[in-house]
Order: structure tokens, then C-alpha cells, then sequence
């Protein structure tokens, strides 16, 4: 048996006492590859939030032995400001503060895996480019190759290919199975249920509640998907906390 990474138990999250996740209940088990799906405002980003420590649980537990340090986390491309006026090599450097601290010195050996990892996510090239001059896709790549720079345990990913062309998705992907394959825990929210039945074995299937949690094969079947959007048609954004559905 896989040891666990996460557990949540009967966690709920909310906003103004308005829930946005619901009772989930599960582990997620070390070295996992999990994608979280489901319609819009199931609660998926709410739920990534409270995993890694942005938001607070209104009830319910949150457990694991992880420092902060542990999680790499790429939040919604559209909640990050590109207007800031830095470079893209600066900005995968931000994913090595962890060695060198909020305002230390950035060791050589730094600079070169900055520039490896540009090299990996097929930007060598473009290390003086202002992040706000990038396309959509070449700034996901330059997001991926911060959290290669990171080297976080735990990687939660946020929507990493809406908006994103096919080949760059592809690369991506190529990452995130290679972070798999050397036994990192992966976490992404996604709404292509063609991209997570082909690469993610497990699928936690949320609309506030738990639809499914386990096998994607079994999760993403007809009569959950149907479920899932039922749920979501008869979500009244006012109800507060364990108000029943109506
Ligand atoms: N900062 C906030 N303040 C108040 N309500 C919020 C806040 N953030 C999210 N919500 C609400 O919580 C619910 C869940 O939102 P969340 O963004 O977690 O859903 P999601 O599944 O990630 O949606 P999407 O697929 O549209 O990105 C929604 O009803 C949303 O309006």
C-alpha cells in the first residue's frame, strides 16, 4: 500500500460561510498523479487553495508532514500579473529561494539549473525577455520550468493548459509525467476529460461534494459526469454551510 501523502478529512471550505467545498473525505496517496475535475465552481481551485495553506478550513481536518517548502504550486494563469517588469530568467529563479532564501545569493549552480530548465521547457534563448512580452504558452512554459527549478514533493497545478496550444500541452504533459516517474505527488485541475483519461490514473471528481475518488476509469463514467453537472445546476451560490440542496 502506497503511503499517504494527504488526508483530508470531512474538510469543508467557504467564503462568507458560502461553501465551496463540501465534506471531502480521502488520501491522496505519495507519488500520485490526480487530476480534480469538474464544472465550473465545484471548488476545485478552493480545494488546492486549502491544501496548500492560502485558505483555512471552515471545518474539518487537513493532514500531512509537509513544510510549506514541500509544495510547488502554479496558480490560474489569469490570477497572475504579467504587468511586473521581470525577466524570465528572474522569474524561474524565484523557484530556487528555497535554497537561497527570500533575499540571498543565488549560487551559480542556480543559474545553470535556471538555465537547464529553460532549456527543458524549450525556451533556451529567452532569459532577458520581460515576462509580460511572452505569449500565453511560452509564459506556462516559463511557469513549468520554475517549478522544475523548485523542485517541490508536492505539485499541485491549476488549470496548466487552458488556453494553451496542443504541442506546448504535449511538452507539459511530457513534465508532469516525468515528475510522476520520479515519484513526486501531482495534483491538476483540469477540464479536458479526454487529456484526464489519457494521462492521469487517478481523478478525484468534485461539484462542492465528492462525486468520485479513485481509479479515473471509474470516476469519469457517464452517470458521475451527469451527476457532477446535475449538482452543479441546482447550486445556490447564497446557501450557507450543510443548508441540504433543493
Ligand atoms: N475569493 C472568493 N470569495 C467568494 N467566493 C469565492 C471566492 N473564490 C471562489 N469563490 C466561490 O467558491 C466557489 C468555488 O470556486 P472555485 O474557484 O474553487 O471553483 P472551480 O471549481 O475552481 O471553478 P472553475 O472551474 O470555474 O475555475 C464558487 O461559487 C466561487 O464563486
Amino acid at each position: 500500500m502506497s503511503a499517504i501523502a494527504i488526508e483530508l478529512e470531512d474538510l469543508t471550505v467557504a467564503y462568507q460561510r458560502h461553501p465551496a467545498v463540501h465534506h471531502v473525505t480521502g488520501t491522496i496517496a505519495a507519488g500520485s498523479l490526480t487530476a480534480i475535475a469538474g464544472p465550473n465552481g465545484a471548488g476545485k481551485s478552493s480545494l488546492l487553495k486549502a491544501i496548500i495553506g492560502e485558505l483555512r478550513p471552515s471545518s474539518g481536518m487537513i493532514r500531512h508532514r509537509l513544510k510549506s517548502t514541500d509544495f510547488g504550486y502554479l496558480p490560474q494563469a489569469a490570477n497572475i500579473n504579467r504587468r511586473f517588469p521581470i525577466s524570465v530568467l528572474d522569474t524561474v529563479l524565484l523557484g530556487a529561494w528555497r535554497q537561497s532564501g527570500a533575499l540571498g545569493h543565488i549560487a551559480s549552480a542556480e543559474w545553470q539549473k535556471a538555465h537547464d530548465a529553460l532549456e527543458a521547457v524549450g525556451l533556451g534563448g529567452f532569459e532577458r525577455r520581460g515576462i509580460g512580452s511572452l505569449s500565453a504558452g511560452q509564459f506556462q512554459r516559463v511557469l513549468f520550468a520554475r517549478l522544475l527549478l523548485q523542485d517541490a514533493n508536492v505539485i499541485l497545478l491549476d488549470e496548466p493548459f487552458t488556453a494553451i496550444d496542443g504541442r506546448t500541452t504535449r511538452d507539459l504533459l511530457d513534465i508532469v509525467a516525468n515528475w510522476h516517474g520520479e515519484g513526486r505527488t501531482v495534483l491538476a485541475v483540469l477540464h479536458d476529460f479526454a487529456q484526464v483519461r489519457a494521462h492521469f490514473p487517478q481523478t478525484l471528481l468534485l461539484a462542492r461534494d465528492v462525486i468520485g475518488w479513485g481509479a479515473t476509469a471509474d470516476v469519469m463514467s457517464e452517470a458521475n459526469l451527469r451527476k457532477a453537472r446535475a449538482m452543479a445546476e441546482r447550486w445556490d451560490e447564497s446557501a450557507g454551510i450543510c443548508e441540504p440542496a433543493r
